[in-house]
């Protein structure tokens, strides 16, 4: 059992699983290919995490993108979701900081209660214990972040829309602490996803005060049987409605 805080906590393990991402990826990005390398990032850093959560907290149930999923964490009041290298695409082409370790904290009764994102080619681990809350209207066109290679059928309408500048980028959690930086205003994502994408992002960003739902608007659940969690939209408070009515009805 560790004392610290369960935000430090995840803090602390994100920013150790960046390190030894970074360490792993300068080691061998010149000896193995851009697959074997992304699988060995996820397999090790998924170790450590479940390693150093066994030990500190060894009570909680985890759900991993990269463990068989123990349904045991269905009766559990507390579980760790975790997405050790989320990314894993970004990570294995040279010269990309668009990855990202995710470690996030749901209690029952209470959704995500804990949650970091480590991006280790920034250096920065982003924490809902110490995050700041952007202030100040969006300056400019409405920025908005989506997937690399699989943005939604609807970036389109909401360029045309909102006329908006759309970014493409890897990683759920990069493209999430872009928004929470306030380097993007919105990052919106369908058709695909799982809930270790977006358990510590979303943790985070709502700590930093930002809208986070559904595309239809409706919560995002987590802890559920089948954690399947296709679409979100994280955004600035005051660019939600019109994005959700852009989304809801494309053109
Ligand atoms: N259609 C889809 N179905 C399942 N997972 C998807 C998906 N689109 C994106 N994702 C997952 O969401 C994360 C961010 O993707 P993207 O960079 O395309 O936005 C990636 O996680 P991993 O790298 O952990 O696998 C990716 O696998
Ligand atoms: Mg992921």
């Amino acid at each position: 059992m560790n004392t610290l805080s369960d935000a430090r906590l995840a803090a602390e393990l994100a920013a150790e699983a960046g390190e030894l991402l970074l360490t792993l990826r300068a080691a061998e990005q010149d000896l193995i290919d851009g697959k074997a390398l992304g699988r060995k990032g996820d397999q090790l850093a998924n170790v450590l995490l479940l390693d150093r959560l066994s030990a500190d907290r060894p009570d909680d149930s985890v759900l991993s993108e990269e463990s068989a999923d123990d349904k045991s964490r269905l009766n559990a009041s507390r579980v760790w979701i975790i997405d050790p290298l989320d990314g894993t695409r970004e990570f294995s082409m040279p010269g990309r900081g668009d990855w990202a370790v995710h470690v996030a904290l749901w209690e029952a009764g209470q959704g995500i209660t804990a949650a970091a994102v480590a991006m280790p080619v920034l250096g920065t681990v982003y924490a809902s214990d110490d995050v700041a809350v952007l202030s100040g209207p969006v300056d400019g066109p409405i920025r908005i972040v989506v997937s690399d290679s699989r943005p939604p059928a609807f970036t389109v309408d909401l360029e045309a829309q909102l006329s908006a500048r759309i970014i493409g980028m890897g990683s759920a959690g990069a493209k999430a602490m872009a928004v929470v930086r306030g380097d993007a205003d919105a990052y919106v994502h369908a058709g695909g996803q799982w809930e270790w994408d977006s358990a510590a992002p979303v943790g985070v960003a709502l700590a930093a005060g930002l809208h986070c739902s559904r595309i239809d608007g409706s919560p995002l659940r987590y802890n559920e049987s089948h954690p399947y969690l296709p679409d979100l939209v994280i955004c600035r408070p005051e660019l939600a409605e019109s994005i959700l009515e852009v989304v809801a009805d494309p053109r």
